[in-house]
């Protein structure tokens, strides 16, 4: 054993300073181009995981800390991942605008990968093709004003169940975060897939995907580190989950299909009615040019509004209530504009949320301090740009930190501070164009859902605040309200929202 190791270490000397010179050269060669460019700011990094110990729990917090220190753009390494993070409205806009196009590619990972059939969704997906024309049945099929209209029945009578609801519970103890929660989905699930779910399985199913979609995945960034998903058990639970999720929605096509047939035979075809299933489903028979809708695309795209649709508008909600039962005078101030505009109507509709200026200067101050998607959803770099003055190599990963944007005082006067007066009389709006404020994003990846989620959220908050007087339950009165938050696919409220709602009109 000893001679042979010997003779191994007596061959093995001079091809090891061979290659450790093959390498040293490589590496000054490789130093020598990087200082040729003109990199970001990058804090200081630990070998193999790089920046990855400083995201913390709450990545958006951790990662405005880097920005005060290192500037707007600073680059950071996630184990082999460098990762180009903007926190100013300027860097937005050159990102989001100017470069659009180039940055308007998602990186691939592997849970969202697993759950979407490949990122065969409209958020995961790459750049190309195949994401421009998926988006666009959504826009148009799904999306558009009009067939936001055509499900204003929809919104309506499930905001007015959730109400019934809180009315029964006669003055208890009600956990609001959970309600929302069940008037989103029930939303989502009514538009996409025709009726409601509403079995303990379901709902599990939803909170597990959620989760997972929420996760971190350390074989993402360091790929021999991917055992560690392995046995942490979250490969497999993505998995299970993705099939209990294809199972789910496979049983709700069918059930489309046979249903299909029905009204076919009666010679009843009748467009009004569609849910997003029959419409997919049409334009797949239709579809006798190209394969874009094989089965699998259109269980992706419905995938994707419980993703991008559900969680994201009820935490929007849930984090307004929480401001208003902190400042009685906004919530008076709201009341009293819903209560004149209503003049006694047992229900707020949504003919009247376009006059309610200060409803609308109330959700959008939510939006800029609890901006629901904190990191927008991470894009990639198809090829070198440069960046404010600044080399951006292609293939990097970008964070655009619409969290920090929204609280940067140099924007945003007393930028901590719950004031919805400040988006009185100004134009700022979250449509993408106003780059200090960008809840959904903008450009071509922007959110294309922005109607359909603000009028459900209007909605509701209306006829919460109009019907009920919300209060902390008596045990907790006098404590502030504990607004502490935990990050996962959305920013949400760490405890329940528990309240007390006491009728108006009794
Ligand atoms: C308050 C509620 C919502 C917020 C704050 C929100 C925010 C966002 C954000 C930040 C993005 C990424 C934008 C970017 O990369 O620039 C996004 C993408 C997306 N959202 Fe929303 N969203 C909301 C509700 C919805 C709803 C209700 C739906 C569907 C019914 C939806 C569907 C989508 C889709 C499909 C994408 C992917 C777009 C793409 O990659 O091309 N969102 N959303």
């Amino acid at each position: 054993m000893f001679p042979s190791f010997h003779l191994t270490l007596s061959t093995l000397f001079p091809a090891f300073i061979l290659i450790s010179l093959f390498f040293i050269t490589f590496k000054w060669l490789s130093s020598t181009s990087n200082t040729s460019k003109n990199r970001p700011p990058s804090p200081r990094k630990l070998p193999i995981i790089g920046n990855l110990h400083q995201l913390g729990l709450n990545p958006h917090r951790s990662l405005q800390t880097l920005t005060k220190k290192h500037g707007p753009l600073v680059l950071i390494q996630l184990g082999n991942v460098p990762v180009l993070v903007a926190s100013s409205a300027e860097a937005a806009c050159e990102i989001l605008k100017t470069h659009d196009a180039i940055f308007a590619s998602r990186p691939k990972l592997s849970i969202p990968d697993t759950l979407t059939y490949g990122s065969m969704d409209i958020a995961f997906s790459p750049y190309g093709e195949y994401w421009r024309q998926v988006r666009s049945i959504a826009v148009l099929h799904l999306l558009s004003s009009k067939r936001v209209q055509s499900f204003r029945h929809v919104r309506e009578q499930e905001t007015f169940g959730m109400i019934d609801i809180i009315g029964n519970s006669c003055g208890s103890v009600v956990d609001l975060g959970e309600l929302l929660n069940s008037l989103t989905n029930n939303i989502i699930c009514r538009v996409a897939l025709g009726r409601t779910y509403e079995g303990v399985k379901f709902n599990d199913l939803l909170v597990r995907f959620t989760y997972l979609l929420g996760s971190f995945s350390i074989g993402n960034y360091i790929l021999w580190l991917s055992w560690v998903d392995r046995l942490s058990g979250l490969r497999a639970e993505t998995k299970k989950v993705a099939q209990e999720f294809d199972e789910f929605l496979e049983s709700v096509l069918e059930e489309h299909v046979n249903k299909k047939r029905m009204v076919d035979d009666d010679g009843n075809g009748n467009d009004k009615g569609q849910d997003l299933v029959d419409i997919l489903l049409d334009l797949q028979r239709d579809d006798t040019t190209n394969s874009i809708l094989r089965r699998d695309a259109i269980k992706a795209a419905i995938m994707d509004l419980f993703a991008a649709g559900t969680d994201t508008t009820s935490t929007a909600i849930e984090w307004t209530i929480s401001e208003l039962i902190r400042h009685p005078r906004v919530m008076k101030k709201l009341q009293k504009e819903i209560k004149d505009i209503a003049h006694g109507k047992p229900m707020i509709t949504e003919d009247d949320l376009e006059k309610m200026t200060y409803l609308q200067a109330v959700l959008k101050e939510t939006l800029r301090l609890y901006t629901p998607l904190p990191l927008l959803i991470s894009r990639e770099s198809t090829q070198h740009v440069n960046l404010m003055g600044y080399d951006i190599s292609a293939g990097t990963q970008v964070i655009i930190n619409a969290w920090a944007i929204g609280r940067d005082p140099s924007r945003w006067e007393e930028p901590e501070k719950f004031s919805p007066e400040r988006f009185l009389n100004n134009s700022i709006d979250y449509k993408g164009l106003d780059f200090e404020f960008i809840p959904f994003g903008a450009g071509r990846r922007g959110c294309p859902a922005i109607q359909f989620a603000i009028v459900i959220n209007e909605l509701a908050l209306a006829n919460l605040v109009y019907k009920y007087d919300l209060a902390l339950p008596k045990e907790v009165r006098g404590e502030e309200i504990d607004m502490s938050e935990i990050t996962g696919l959305t920013l949400h409220r760490k405890s329940p929202l528990l309240v007390v709602a006491t009728p108006h009109f009794e």
